[in-house]
C-alpha cells in the first residue's frame, strides 16, 4: 500500500503545517512522550523531556486558542513529573488514566481479576526471564507491564519475544511490540485513541472536528491507535527512522527534532 509522505526537511514540515493551520485557528495539540518529546534511551528512568520541547510547550499552554495534551504509556504521575508543565492535560498508561487541568481525573475501570493476573504474570516473567544470563527486566505500571529486552543478547531475543508474547496471551493480556520492549496491556477495549477522543469531546464538546485543528505526534505502535481513530479528523505525524514503515498517520517524519520543529512552528505561526 502507498504510505504517507515522509517529511524530511523543515521546509517539508513548514509547507504541510502552513496548509492546515492559520494563525487564529483553535488548535488541539496532542502528543506522545517517549520518542516524541524525549529521546529513546537505554533506561526509562533516564528519559527527560527535550529542553526545546519544554520551552515551546511552556509558551503554547499560555495561548487561549491552543489546548495541549500528552498521552503516554507511562504511568500518569511519572509522565506529569517528567514533563513538568502546568496547564497541560496528561494521560498515562496508554490512555487508561487522564488528569485534566481542572484536576478532574478519569480512570478506566480495571477488574480485580485483571489486577491479579497482572501480578501473577509479573512474577512468572521475573522468575523465568530476569536472569543474569538474559538480563531482561519487567517494568510494573500497576495496571500494565513492560517487558524490556534491550540488554538481552540479540541471538536470544526472537525466541524470547515469542515465548513472552504467548505467556502474556495465556493470561488474557495483550502483548504489543515497542522499542526493545513488549508492552503488556490489560484486555480492555481502550487505547490512546479512545483517550484522545474522550479528551477532545470533553474539552470541545461533540462536533469538534468541524472547527478544531487537531495535531497528534507519536513514534510507537500504541500511537497508531490514535492515528487510526482520528483519521479524517486530525493531522497525525508518525515519527520513524524507517522509511518503509506502514502507518495510519497522515504524514511520517524522522525524529524528536522534527517534533520539536512542529512545536516551534506553532509558537511562531499562531496567535
Ligand atoms: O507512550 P510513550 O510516551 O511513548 O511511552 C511508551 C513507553 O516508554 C518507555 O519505554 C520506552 O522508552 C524508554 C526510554 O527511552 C526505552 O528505554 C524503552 O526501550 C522504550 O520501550 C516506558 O518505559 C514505558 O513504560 C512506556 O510505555
Amino acid at each position: 500500500t502507498t504510505q504517507p509522505e515522509y517529511l524530511i526537511t523543515r521546509d517539508d514540515i513548514h509547507a504541510v503545517l502552513s496548509k492546515i493551520i492559520k494563525p487564529d485557528d483553535s488548535i488541539a495539540l496532542l502528543s506522545d512522550f517517549d520518542g516524541t518529546l524525549g529521546r529513546i534511551c537505554p533506561n526509562p528512568v533516564l528519559t527527560a523531556i527535550e529542553p526545546a520541547a519544554k520551552d515551546a510547550l511552556e509558551q503554547l499552554v499560555k495561548r487561549s486558542n491552543i489546548f495541549t495534551g500528552i498521552i503516554s504509556g507511562r504511568p500518569m504521575a511519572d509522565l506529569r513529573k517528567r514533563v513538568g508543565i502546568d496547564n497541560c492535560t496528561y494521560s498515562g498508561n496508554h490512555g487508561m488514566e487522564i488528569v485534566f487541568t481542572n484536576k478532574t481525573e478519569f480512570h478506566y475501570p480495571i477488574t480485580t481479576e485483571m489486577y491479579a493476573n497482572c501480578t501473577k504474570l509479573k512474577s512468572i516473567l521475573m522468575a523465568k526471564y530476569v536472569t543474569n544470563a538474559a538480563p531482561a527486566w519487567v517494568e510494573d505500571k500497576n495496571i500494565s507491564l513492560v517487558f524490556h529486552y534491550r540488554f538481552v543478547p540479540e541471538h536470544l531475543q526472537e525466541a524470547m519475544i515469542a515465548d513472552v508474547s504467548e505467556l502474556v496471551r495465556k493470561y488474557g493480556y495483550n502483548p504489543v511490540p515497542a522499542h526493545a520492549a513488549i508492552e503488556i496491556k490489560p484486555p480492555v477495549v481502550w487505547s490512546k485513541g479512545h483517550a484522545a477522543l474522550l479528551i477532545l469531546n470533553e474539552i470541545y464538546g461533540s462536533g469538534w472536528e468541524k472547527n478544531i485543528r487537531v495535531i497528534y505526534m507519536g513514534d510507537d505502535t500504541s500511537d497508531e491507535d490514535v492515528m487510526e481513530m482520528l483519521k479524517g479528523k486530525a493531522t497525525t505525524f508518525r515519527i520513524t527512522d524507517n522509511p518503509g514503515l506502514e502507518t495510519h498517520a497522515t504524514y511520517r517524519m524522522q525524529s524528536v527534532d522534527t517534533a520539536v520543529f512542529v512545536l516551534d512552528w506553532l509558537v511562531n505561526n499562531t496567535n
